[in-house]
């Protein structure tokens, strides 16, 4: 492949940016899914402002929780989806304002390998035209050299030249996933965003796709944005790996400081949700409380701030017991989560006729919290004045009360990025501040060496 010059990707301009160097910067990313319904509600914020470099010839690996916006920010980054604000930047050109001729000579150098090989190739085409598809809209050489170039794409995968007059459904998963590879290679792209590429596989199928993504890496100089669910396959290819969470990038930096020495709380969280293969092992896992919170009304301060087991306390409530602590952000969840419960057409009815709903009574909710605890008396008079409130039906008034009375910088203001460690590594917690405990000082557990190779 490294020999064809016709007329794909230029090569001359390519030469520019150097192993190592900045292939692509991210600069306060958005990507808001606007809503389109009758209702016209908020958009839904997929990606809310983030800020990165991927540099060329890495694997940067993109995890997180499902629904936390990696596909939105992998799709974004090959202009499947339009930015609504921020730059990507690729020497030095934005191409999120292409358009046209240009947005379509750019393409050649990003491309996109999909999750799932069943549903992302055309049924109705031979594995030839989907491979040569790239090439015939680009018109890339003639008809006789496109299908030349076809048939060496299907070995550099390693299909056969005799797969051309066949169709998807007469391949496995794993071949069916060479052919998307090979497609997304035809053009000669030096960026390749892998959107969970193996994760429809079965595992011994997996590390035969992930040693052609690698062998392809080495031989064409291939940048890579690998997004995937399953840490252990990030730890074992990743150069460097970017934490996601609601929309943001909570921390990203190399892959063996990352997991060896987390910085970032959602990161100790994602670690600690990994099954520990040691039975003997006495390490704990951390219990997030609640659900992420819905992307069309992220929290004001930190996008962890509602769940983040050590979130900074206001001064004077430093003190009090963990366990009224938590009875606390647990009655703030259940507030959160009350007002984003969509009623029924029947509890809106009843709703409508003053009948009570199915949302537990909030007196309810106050005893099983606080009950069996011994609750300071300013404590109390705070969380009975919300308990009032929401009785009283008015539950913004309440979460508001609350956030005023119980709320933190992690509510109200959004952290910066800040440096830690001794590697080039970033993470978004005010916890990295001068006048607070490291994150790393406040959680008690330790989690070097999980998914270390040995
Ligand atoms: N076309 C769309 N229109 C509206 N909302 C969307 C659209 N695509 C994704 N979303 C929403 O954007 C948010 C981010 O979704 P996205 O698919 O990017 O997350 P993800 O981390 O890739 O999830 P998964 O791991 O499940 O694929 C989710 O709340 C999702 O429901």
């Amino acid at each position: 492949m490294s020999t064809y010059t016709n007329g794909a990707a230029p090569d001359a301009a390519r030469e520019e940016v150097q192993t190592g160097e900045t292939l692509v910067e991210v600069n306060d990313l958005k990507t808001y899914y606007e809503d389109d319904s009758l209702f016209g509600g908020k958009p839904v914020k997929a990606v809310d402002g983030v800020d990165f470099e991927i540099k060329k010839g890495e694997t940067l690996g993109l995890v997180g929780e499902s629904g936390c916006g990696k596909s939105t920010l992998g799709r974004t980054l090959v202009r499947l989806e339009q930015a609504t604000d921020g730059e990507i930047l690729r020497r030095g050109t934005d191409i999120t304002t292409l358009s046209g001729d240009e947005l379509k000579d750019w393409r050649k150098n990003t491309q996109m390998v999909f999750q799932d090989p069943e549903s992302s190739l055309n049924d109705r085409m031979t594995i030839g035209e989907i491979v040569r598809e790239p090439l015939d809209v680009h018109k890339v050489g003639t008809p006789e050299e496109r299908k030349q170039r076809v048939r060496e794409l299907l070995s550099t995968v390693g299909l056969q030249e005799q797969h051309y007059y066949r169709y998807p459904h007469q391949f496995s998963g794993g071949q069916r996933q060479r052919i998307g590879i090979a497609r997304a290679l035809a053009l000669e792209p030096d960026f390749i965003v892998l959107d969970e590429p193996v994760s429809a596989l079965d595992v011994s199928v997996q590390a035969k796709i992930l040693n052609l993504l690698d062998d392809l890496q080495d031989e064409f100089g291939l940048t890579y944005l690998f997004i995937a669910h399953d840490l252990s396959v990030v730890r074992h290819i990743c150069d460097r790996v970017a934490v996601m969470y609601l929309g943001n990038i909570m921390e990203i930096g190399p892959t063996d400081a990352l997991f060896d020495d987390p910085a970032n709380p959602y990161t100790h969280a994602l670690l600690s949700a990994i099954p520990e293969p040691d039975p003997t092992s006495e390490r704990n896992r951390i219990t997030l409380r609640g659900t992420p919170p819905s992307p069309r009304d992220p929290p004001t301060g930190c996008p962890f701030s509602t769940r983040c087991p050590v979130k900074i306390r206001p001064p004077k409530y430093r003190d009090i017991d963990e366990d009224v602590w938590e009875a606390i952000e647990v009655l703030r969840e259940v507030l959160r989560e009350r007002s984003r419960v969509e009623l029924t057409i029947g509890d809106r009815v009843r709703d409508l006729l003053g009948k009570e709903t199915r949302l537990t009574d909030i007196h309810d909710v106050e005893t099983e919290l606080f009950g069996d605890l011994d609750v300071p008396d300013e404590v109390q008079r705070h969380v009975s004045e919300a308990v009032e409130y929401v009785a009283n039906g008015d539950d913004d008034r309440a979460q508001a009360y609350l956030k005023e009375e119980f709320g933190s910088v992690c509510d109200s203001e959004r952290p910066d990025l800040y440096r830690v460690g001794d590697t080039e590594r970033t993470s978004l917690c005010h916890r990295h501040t001068n006048e607070h405990d490291e994150p790393i000082d406040v959680y008690t557990e330790d989690y070097s060496g999980v998914l270390a190779d040995d």
